[in-house]
């Protein structure tokens, strides 16, 4: 719970790091690096559970995203696809990672990178493409065209994401990443 409860709070901390907007109604953020540290650091389970939470604080008003942004209204923004993709992205994300095998910290931190890969950017860039065609009314073409100026800028969040995870590799030999195993 105290976990949950922390990276739900890490979400919050990276919201104070400044968005830059673009013209679509969808910002980049820091943010989406949270999702992939969470489900890579905590698992499918307590990933998702965190950014539920999160997103619970922010549709009951709170401030959280970034910009100072929460409230109803921002689940009906162009950018909800993304924000709602949050807790499946950090479920997938983990559970990639649960499958990794915690053999040194050069193998769990490339581990890392594919788990941030596959969830934290292709299975979130899905659920904005979706939002982007429902609330924006963008074509598929269109909205696909639109989530690809993010890729590069997410690349490099999964680098991040490898690279803290590499540290508490080193640091916690004990964590378990991806949650505790059966
Ligand atoms: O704060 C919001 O309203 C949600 C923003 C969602 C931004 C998405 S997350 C994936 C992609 N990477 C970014 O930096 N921005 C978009």
């Amino acid at each position: 719970m105290a976990q949950v409860a922390l990276f739900a709070a890490l979400m919050a901390v990276l919201g104070l790091i400044p968005k830059i907007d673009l013209p679509m109604g969808v910002p980049i953020t820091a943010q989406s690096l949270g999702v992939m540290l969470a489900g890579v650091l905590l698992g499918p389970k307590r990933g998702f559970q965190a950014m539920a939470l999160f997103l619970l604080a922010v549709a009951a008003g709170l401030p959280l995203l970034s910009g100072g942004r929460g409230g109803i209204g921002v689940f009906m923004a162009p950018s909800a696809g993304y924000l709602i993709g949050y807790a499946p992205a950090a479920l997938i994300a983990g559970a990639i990672m649960r499958a990794v095998p915690q053999r040194s910290p050069g193998v769990i931190a490339v581990g890392a990178f594919v788990a941030a890969l596959v969830g934290g950017l292709l299975a979130l860039h899905l659920f904005g493409v979706l939002g982007l065609m429902l609330l924006a009314h963008l074509s598929l073409k269109q909205a696909v065209i639109a989530t690809l100026a993010f890729v590069p800028g997410d690349l490099i969040k999964c680098v991040l994401c490898a690279l803290v995870t590499h540290t508490v590799a080193r640091g916690l030999p004990d964590w378990q990443f991806g949650g505790r195993r059966a």
